[in-house]
C-alpha cells in the first residue's frame, strides 16, 4: 500500500515485538494467528504491534499477557528483522524468552504447541523463517527448518 498523497514516499515500518519463549528442554513456542487477522490460522511467535511510547520489553510483556495470560520476568531484543507483506511493512524485535509466571490460556482462541526444530507445524508466517534459520544455526541443526520442508 502506497500513501494516496504521496505515491512514492517509502511505506512506514509497523513496529513489531515478538517473543521466542524457549522451555527448559530448549522447545519453542508457537501459537497459530487468530481468526480476523491477515494470516488467520498460520503459526507464528507470539507477540505483537508495539504502541507509541513503549519500549520492545514492555509491548511484549502486555501482548503476551492479552494473548496468552503469562507474565514474561524480561525481554532482551536478540535480532531485529523485516519483512514486507502486502497488508504492511513490518519490523520484527525478537527477543527470546526463558522465564515467565502464570498458566498458559489462549485469549484469542488460537492454538498453542512446543515445538523442536525442524518443526512439524505448517504453514508459518514468511516473516518468522530468518529467525527459524538463526536457530538451527545455534543448534547445529543442519537442513530445512520445517519438516517436510
Ligand atoms: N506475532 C508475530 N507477528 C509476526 C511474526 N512474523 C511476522 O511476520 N509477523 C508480522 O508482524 C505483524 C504483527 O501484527 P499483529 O497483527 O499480530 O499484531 P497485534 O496482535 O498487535 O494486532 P492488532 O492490534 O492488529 O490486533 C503482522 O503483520 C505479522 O504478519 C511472528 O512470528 N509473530
Amino acid at each position: 500500500m502506497t500513501d494516496a498523497a504521496n505515491p512514492s514516499a517509502p511505506r512506514k515500518h509497523t513496529e513489531v515485538a515478538v517473543g521466542v519463549l524457549i522451555g527448559q528442554d530448549g522447545a519453542l513456542l508457537l501459537s497459530t494467528r487468530p481468526e480476523g487477522k491477515p494470516y488467520a490460522g498460520y503459526w507464528e511467535f507470539p507477540g505483537g504491534k508495539i504502541e507509541a511510547g513503549e519500549t520492545v520489553e514492555v509491548a511484549l510483556r502486555r501482548e503476551l499477557q492479552e494473548e496468552l495470560g503469562i507474565t514474561i520476568d524480561g525481554a532482551e531484543v536478540w535480532r531485529v528483522t523485516e519483512h514486507d507483506y502486502p497488508h504492511a511493512l513490518v519490523r520484527l524485535h525478537w527477543c527470546k524468552v526463558f522465564s515467565w509466571s502464570g498458566e498458559f490460556e489462549m485469549r484469542e482462541g488460537q492454538t498453542m504447541c512446543w515445538q523442536q526444530l525442524p518443526l512439524t507445524v505448517t504453514p508459518v508466517l514468511p516473516g518468522a523463517m530468518p529467525v527459524l534459520q538463526w536457530l538451527a544455526e545455534e543448534r547445529g541443526i543442519v537442513g530445512p527448518v520445517l519438516a517436510g520442508g
